[in-house]
């Protein structure tokens, strides 16, 4: 019933790891989200929590990056029932682009219409300061240039179409309403809305890559999130996503900076209390969403 290592999952995998998950809690979630690094502590958010290690999970990757948990935990916020991915997988760990995003389509399964997403990025615009929060409006797609795209390979309809569009992938209303929601909060200073590229990592950029990545139009860089969203969109979920600015990308020679980890996980911690309140908020306002693409 459960597919070995590296196989690609088809729709009845996928179906067999949510019955799973739907035989093991009563919650029935609607909003699914998904913590970048360091940003965990949104999963503490959820009332009535019950939490499953990946390691539990029917076909789920490990987590295996410092600052990603690897926990799956339902409950709900707000009088409404999510799951919260406590740690998300990357291209760099060595997994194939399916099985990263087989989450999304896990969501989708167990009744999910939107999905929250969450990212650690460097800041590419010269705007940007460490510790500002970047609605994505869009997204560079780096890998998927090079053929790495999570919906290459037979298309299942069930799931999607063959070609899906991705112009309206960020969805419009969540946007004006997180806008809305952070001027409320007092958030005004430091929530900004961007272009996010994801590149393969693990390595950081070059400085010369990053001069290119702010030419080409993006305002933040990270690892992540395009490929969850792409997989996301294809099975008709709404979806928002949120970059924290952890870390200024390096543009010029003479500077001494040097991205590193520790300082995206320290970032993290310093301004999670924001990002909680925003998405907490939220998902406390949002409207069902009855529009499957
Ligand atoms: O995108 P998330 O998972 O937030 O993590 C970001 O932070 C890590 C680098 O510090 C990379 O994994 C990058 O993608
Ligand atoms: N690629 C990349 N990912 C990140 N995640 C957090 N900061 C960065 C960064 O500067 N570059």
């Amino acid at each position: 019933m459960f597919p070995q290592g590296n196989q690609c999952y088809t729709y009845e995998d996928c179906k067999a790891t949510a019955d799973w998950l739907l035989t093991q809690t009563d919650v029935r979630p609607s909003v699914g989200i998904v913590c970048g690094s360091g940003l965990g502590g949104l999963a503490e958010m959820l009332k009535n929590q019950v939490a499953f290690n990946y390691k539990d999970i029917p076909n789920f990757p490990q987590s295996t990056v410092h600052g990603h948990a690897g926990r799956l935990v339902f409950g709900t916020l707000k009088g409404r029932s999510c799951v919260c991915m406590q740690g998300r997988f990357h291209l760099y760990e060595g997994y194939p682009i399916q099985k990263i995003t087989l989450p999304m389509r896990i969501f989708k399964l167990l009744g999910v219409d939107t999905v929250i997403l969450t990212n650690a990025a460097g800041g590419l615009n010269q705007d940007f300061k460490v510790g500002d929060i970047m609605i994505m409006k869009d997204h560079l797609n780096m890998p998927g240039f090079a053929g790495n795209n999570p919906l290459a390979g037979l298309n299942d309809d069930r799931f999607g179409v063959r070609f899906p569009c991705m112009s309206d992938a960020y969805d419009r209303e969540l946007q004006q309403l997180a806008m809305d929601v952070g001027q409320e909060l007092g958030f005004g200073d430091f929530l900004k809305e961007g272009v996010y590229c994801v590149l393969g990592g693990p390595s950081f950029e070059t400085i010369a890559e990053c001069r290119m990545l702010h030419k080409l139009g993006a305002d933040a860089v990270g690892m992540s999130t395009v490929h969850e969203v792409i997989v996301a969109r294809h099975c008709g979920m709404r979806v928002f996503a949120l970059s924290l600015i952890t870390n200024q990308a390096v543009m010029d020679y003479d500077s001494e900076e040097k991205a590193n980890h520790e300082e995206v996980l320290q970032t993290g911690k310093q301004r999670a209390e924001q990002l909680e309140q925003l998405i907490f908020t939220m998902v406390a306002r949002m409207e069902h969403n009855n529009n499957d693409a």
